[in-house]
């Protein structure tokens, strides 16, 4: 069933063409990756699709509704679809678990103990629940990441969004993340992923849509896309990534970083990859 459908979704900034018809669904359950050269217009397509930037044309209709439409309660629509940034975006004088019952008890105007009842189970399915009392200052960043993930899942949206999840981390700290990614998927949330992080686009295992100037270039698999046929602009994409992430310490030889068809130039790649064996 489909959950969000976007129809030749346009716009423009200064007479500059930003989205340039990009239209695509995403299914219950689904994860769909946005991949694409810095500038592509990645971050301002999310930002569209719940409103925080209102586009010049086109339609995006998530849960049958029509989210462009003049009559949309922004807040409700916010409620229904997680947002994870890529700095995390906790209180620091709050704790995790503060952090995560905070819109609870505000938007929602849960009472404190099912917030907190709440909040606590999200914790734990992240892994989270022995950092539960900690403050932001003392969690690693991919813990931090947990938490924020948590928050957004707290509020039952339908869909979660995810702008660069794992940039502001380290190597290790991302393979958190993507691990978590991995985790939901299988349980069937419905999400989209905007990454440069090749390794997180192979590793949750959804379609890549790789937008080019405004537009969705092409989509496929992982594999299929960055594989040894892949257009120049993609192989350019790869190349520039791969070498951005190999400078950013790769983790280990039997681990690395790139998808499972190298192209030319491009390091081999464990077959075992880390789609098939997620770290728990
Ligand atoms: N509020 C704005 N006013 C004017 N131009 C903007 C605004 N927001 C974004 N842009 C421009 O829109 C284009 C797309 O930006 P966007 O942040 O969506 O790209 P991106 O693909 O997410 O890039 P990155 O990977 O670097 O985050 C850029 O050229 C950017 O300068």
């Amino acid at each position: 069933m489909t959950l969000l459908s976007v129809q030749d979704l346009k716009l423009e900034y200064d007479g500059r063409t930003i989205l340039d018809g990009v239209s695509f669904d995403l299914a219950q359950g689904e994860l769909k990756v946005i991949m694409g050269p810095s500038g592509s217009g990645k971050s301002t397509l999310l930002r569209c699709l719940n409103r925080l930037t209102m586009p010049n044309g086109g339609r995006v209709v998530f849960e049958g509704r029509d989210v462009l439409g003049p009559d949309v309660d922004e807040r409700a629509l916010r409620q229904r679809i997680g947002f994870v940034f890529q700095n995390f975006a906790l209180y620091r004088h709050l704790t995790a678990l503060q952090n995560v019952t905070l819109a609870l008890r505000h938007l929602r105007r849960m009472p404190a103990a099912e917030a907190d009842e709440r909040a606590l189970r999200q914790l734990a399915r992240m892994d989270m629940q022995a950092h539960a009392h900690k403050y932001p200052a003392q969690l690693s960043g991919g813990q931090k990441q947990r938490v924020a993930i948590a928050r957004a899942l707290a509020m039952d949206p339908a869909v979660l969004f995810f702008d660069e999840p794992t940039s502001a981390l380290d190597p290790l700290m991302s393979r958190e993340v993507v691990n978590i990614l991995h985790q939901l998927r299988d349980e069937r949330v419905s999400m989209l992923c905007v990454t440069h992080d090749l390794y997180l686009a192979r590793a949750a295992g959804g379609r890549v849509m790789f937008l080019d100037q405004g537009r969705i270039h092409a989509e496929g698999e992982v594999d299929e896309l960055f594989g040894p046929n892949a257009d120049p602009r993609i192989r350019a994409f790869f190349h520039q990534e791969l070498q951005q992430a190999q400078a950013a310490q790769p983790i280990s030889p039997a681990q690395p970083i790139s998808p499972a068809q190298p192209m030319d130039g491009a390091q081999p790649v464990d077959p075992s990859g880390p789609a098939g064996s997620p770290e728990r």
